[in-house]
């Protein structure tokens, strides 16, 4: 069986016999062997492995090639398609029917007219209420010519990396491991929510499985032996020093026993979400068998952390990008099972394949505030005050910064990019904090790091609102690397045993949550935010349309936003048009 959805290519024709057809079908075919090109060669899965296209047998001219070509589809596993054509076709005849995301190419040449097909076939596409994506090239093109222009190629690849992301998440789980965490909303988990717009199932564990699996030794021991001495080797020799009152520090023993008992957790966690062959080799089927999770959430505080060591350890290394068993795809798991966060994360994860960063959008810092309690200025890109990202628990380590790009650059990569070099570095660079026993009475041990400054990131976050449905808000920025004091001073005054990031959103003057820091942070609809590295504002808002989700607020320009076409028909305010299509259409998978 296939692991990943394919991407259909269709690519439609004129169908008149004797002349017409006969000249267009080599260059209708290889537009549509460009297109999938282009993809395979620039977009991958979560495992690495190319994005496939499945191309239809022949060009579609009359609608029972429309029909094979569905029906081709239906056996590959196709979750989108992109219609291409040079040329005029019959609009209804040809057009794709399935509900599922869509586009089309129409080649601007002028010696056949292309463009009046894909004009023709988007008003067909809006008449049915099945939106398309319309990619129309800027500059004519003569008809031998097959390349993908610049502006196409961009639009195509983000059309499909929206889409692939669509399709894969369709059909898995989340997985919430316990419930809802210290009264947060976003862990009250809407399985409606989850079936209408994502096509994903809600499954939900109570935490004793993990008691139960600990003690009957229900995981992989040869893991676990493995997993503990990478911990010994990597995790406890930067054990940092404990900040608890000496009443409340566990002994030395007891750490000892918490080491083993969070690698065991993580063993657990990984396994509950996606299974495991060796537990059927033990003799456990259920167990083996997982629950099809791509994403999940460990509501932790309060039952749990306040008798057991608390989810830090396990939460970030699953957001990361290796572990003990090497370099791999980071699994997306939400802290406080707050799934809202948890989808922001997965959209990260599904646009970029990188690890996410989860974290409480605690403090907006104006520069009278820093100079009042530092004495200092805060310069560069932090000048105009800067937001303090920071939350024990489910931030990826690969948020150290500590891998680089070829310039020497801090990013966070993809796993495929990534060398044992940059692993080491993350880890040199992280402390594990005897948990602050105030608030997890269980002790367990946080993920310490300052995030490197200057990298491009994005903030975003899904919330539910009675009344409307789910908005998504996105926020690009960067990274900021403060003053060193600076930075001390006010990590002291959190929880300075948590990863700490700051953040510096790119203003826009003339938008009102955007006109300066401090609103980005008063605007931010929840407690949490997801961080992702890049700038990836326009995929996002391409995959929320896809999804029929509103943007209620971003930062990036009007020129960059991509929607179905259909949406223009609902006014000249992008914003306000985006959230009538979307009540229009209402969610995709609605039963
Ligand atoms: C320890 C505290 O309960 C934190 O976990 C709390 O500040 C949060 O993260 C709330 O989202
Ligand atoms: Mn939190």
């Amino acid at each position: 069986m296939n692991k990943y959805p394919k991407i259909g290519i269709r690519p439609t024709i004129d169908g008149r016999q004797g002349g017409i057809r006969e000249s267009l079908e080599e260059k209708t075919m290889n537009l549509a062997k460009a297109v999938a090109d282009l993809i395979s060669s620039n977009l991958r899965n979560g495992d690495g492995s190319p994005v496939e296209c499945v191309i239809s047998d022949t060009t579609i001219g009359r609608v029972a090639e429309a029909a094979a070509c569905a029906a081709k589809f239906e056996r590959e596993g196709v979750g989108s398609t992109i219609t291409v054509t040079s040329c005029w076709c019959y609009g209804s005849e040809t057009m794709d029917m399935n509900p599922w995301p869509k586009a089309v190419w129409g080649f601007n040449g002028t010696e056949r007219p292309g463009a009046v097909y894909l004009a023709a076939v988007l008003a067909a596409h809006s008449q049915k209420g099945l939106p398309a994506f319309g990619i129309y090239g800027h500059d004519v093109q003569d008809l031998q010519d097959n390349t993908i222009p610049e502006d196409v190629a961009e639009k195509i690849l983000r059309f499909a990396r929206s889409a692939q992301a669509v399709a894969t998440m369709r059909g898995k789980s989340y997985l919430s491991m316990g419930s809802v965490c210290m009264g947060i909303a976003g862990s009250i988990v809407s399985t409606d929510f989850f079936e209408d717009y994502l096509g994903m199932r809600c499954e939900s564990i109570d935490l004793t499985e993990f008691i139960r699996r600990m003690e009957l030794g229900i995981y992989d021991h040869e893991e676990y032996a493995k997993a503990m001495a990478w911990t010994e080797k990597y995790c406890k020799p930067r054990e940092a020093a404990d900040r608890n009152r000496p009443e409340k520090a566990k002994t030395r023993e007891e750490k000892d026993q918490d080491w083993e008992f969070v690698v065991k957790m993580t063993l657990i966690a990984r396994d509950l979400m996606t299974g495991n062959s060796k537990l059927r080799e033990m003799g456990f089927q259920e167990e083996a068998l997982g629950h099809n999770a791509i994403a999940g959430g460990f509501q932790g505080q309060r039952q749990w952390t306040d008798f057991y060591p608390n989810g830090d350890f396990t939460e970030a290394l699953m957001n990361t990008s290796f572990d003990w068993n090497g370099i791999r795809e980071a699994y997306v798991l939400a802290t406080e099972n707050d799934a809202c966060n948890g989808i922001a994360m997965l959209f990260g994860h599904l646009l970029t394949n990188r690890g996410q960063q989860f974290s409480d959008v605690r403090t907006y810092w104006s520069p009278e505030a820093v100079r009042r309690v530092t004495g200092k200025e805060l310069t560069g890109i932090a000048k105009n005050g800067i937001i303090h990202l920071i939350n024990s628990g489910a931030t990826t380590l690969d948020a150290t910064g500590q891998a680089t790009d070829a310039n020497g650059n801090p990013e966070m990569k993809q796993p495929w990019d990534l060398t044992q070099e940059d692993v080491e570095k993350c880890l040199a660079n992280t402390n594990w904090c005897p948990a602050n026993r105030d608030y997890f009475r269980g002790g367990g041990f946080s993920s310490n790091f300052l995030t490197k400054g200057g990298m491009p990131v994005t903030m975003s976050r899904l919330n539910l609102v009675k009344g409307l449905g789910p908005v998504l808000q996105i926020a690009e920025g960067w990274t900021a690397e403060l003053d060193p004091e600076v930075h001390r001073t006010l990590d002291e005054r959190t929880d300075p045993t948590w990863p700490t990031t700051w953040f510096v959103p790119r203003l826009m003057p003339e938008r009102d949550a955007f006109k300066d820091v401090y609103s980005v942070m008063n605007n931010w609809g929840a407690n949490h935010g997801a961080l992702t590295y890049g700038h990836i504002g326009k995929d996002l808002i391409t995959l929320a349309s896809m999804l029929r989700i509103p943007v209620c607020m971003h930062n990036i320009a009007d020129v960059d936003v991509f929607r179905p076409s259909a949406w223009n028909a609902f006014g000249m305010d992008k914003e306000g048009s985006d959230y009538r299509a979307c009540s229009t259409y209402g969610p995709l998978y609605k039963k």
